[in-house]
């Protein structure tokens, strides 16, 4: 992406990436250290947040940190940015990448399943928000991005993040009024289809692959093209954009497929009103059977 935003873009900017240490949000790192920024990249193994920390750093001009935080725990978030604060004095750029689900049908999620991913994208996402703000934002202003997913028609096979994520896009917009006049913007990025080391492991059986071929694209999204979006809504050049969502997924939220094809039914039959002449009710329409179930 050298080249596309101006050199020292986000220099004198500290940044904290949460999931900063893999794929997206490793990608969004790179971006504001090769942009000028001192980024913080958080999250919960040490391993590969040391060896981003390093290469990104090493790769200048800005620098990398790295900080060990579950975003599920309100004590390390408020550690997590109290360290961001008293090591760089700042936090201006924030961005949410933090987050995570597994495919299951809705029926067979458990409960704690479901609180695993409600907890780590809404509620882990919402006190990383708001522990900025309370602790730097709300005195000196800031851009917040928070990454969501394409649930834009539900998301079925994964209906925690579906609901998690649709979730956040709401508290986007309304953090984006309650706190305009702190001077944060608050946006969101819907990825689409992203190949992502992670998402190769844990969408096994080459889905991404096959995916990739049938998306309006014909191929899946990389890292980086997140990443310039989000280092767009971060900067000067969306200084009026707050509230927004941008969708970075070659028009796939508008085109049919989706993980779960539904298969052949004939379970929901339709509403005919008053019975007619025959006093019996028509055949259910395009169906060769009659179920005509009632409940
Ligand atoms: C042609 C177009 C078609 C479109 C097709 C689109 C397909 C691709 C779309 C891609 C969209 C998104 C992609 C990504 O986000 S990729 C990268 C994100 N990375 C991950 O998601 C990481 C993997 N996930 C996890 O780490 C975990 O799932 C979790 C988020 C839950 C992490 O929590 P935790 O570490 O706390 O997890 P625990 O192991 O303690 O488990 C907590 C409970 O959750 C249950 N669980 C966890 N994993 C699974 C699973 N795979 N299946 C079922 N249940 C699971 C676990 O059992 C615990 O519950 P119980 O105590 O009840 O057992
Ligand atoms: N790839 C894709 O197609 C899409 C991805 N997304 C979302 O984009 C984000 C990045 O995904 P991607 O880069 O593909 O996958 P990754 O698995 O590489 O990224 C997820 C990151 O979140 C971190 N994380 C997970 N749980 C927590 C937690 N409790 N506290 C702190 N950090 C946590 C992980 O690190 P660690 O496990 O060490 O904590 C990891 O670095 C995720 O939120 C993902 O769900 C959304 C739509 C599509």
């Amino acid at each position: 992406m050298a080249g596309l935003f101006s050199p020292g873009l986000f220099a004198g900017k500290v940044a904290l990436v949460t999931g900063g240490g893999t794929g997206i949000g490793r990608a969004i790192a790179g971006q504001l250290v090769e942009l000028g920024a001192a980024v913080t990249v958080a999250a919960r193994r040490p391993e590969p947040l040391r060896q981003t920390a390093a290469e990104l750093t090493a790769a200048g001009p800005g620098r990398c940190h790295h900080l060990q935080a579950d975003i599920r725990r309100e004590q390390d978030v408020l550690r997590m940015v109290e360290t961001v604060l008293e090591r760089d004095g700042a936090l201006h750029l924030l961005v949410n990448n933090g987050g995570g689900q597994f495919v299951s049908p809705a029926a067979d999620i458990s409960r704690n399943g479901w609180r695993a991913v409600i907890e780590t994208n809404l509620t882990g996402t919402f006190t990383v928000c708001q522990t900025a703000h309370r602790l730097h934002m709300r005195q000196h202003g800031g851009a917040v991005v928070n990454i969501i997913a394409d649930m834009f028609r539900g998301f079925p096979l994964m209906a925690h993040t579906g609901a998690s994520r649709a979730a956040v896009e709401n508290l986007t917009r309304t953090l984006a009024v309650e706190w305009a006049h702190d001077g944060v913007r608050v946006n969101a990025v819907a990825p689409g289809v992203i190949y992502s080391a992670s998402a190769a492991a844990n969408y096994a059986d080459g889905l991404l692959e096959q995916c990739a071929g049938e998306l309006p694209a014909r191929r899946c999204g990389t890292t980086h093209e997140v990443a310039a979006a989000v280092c767009f809504l971060l900067s000067p050049g969306a200084s009026y954009v707050s509230g927004a969502t941008l969708r970075v997924d070659g028009a796939a939220s508008l085109y049919a497929r989706q993980l779960h094809r539904v298969p052949a039914h004939d379970r929901l039959p339709p509403y005919r009103g008053r019975a007619g002449p025959t006093g019996r009710a028509e055949p259910a329409a395009g169906s060769g059977r009659s179920r005509d179930r009632e409940w």
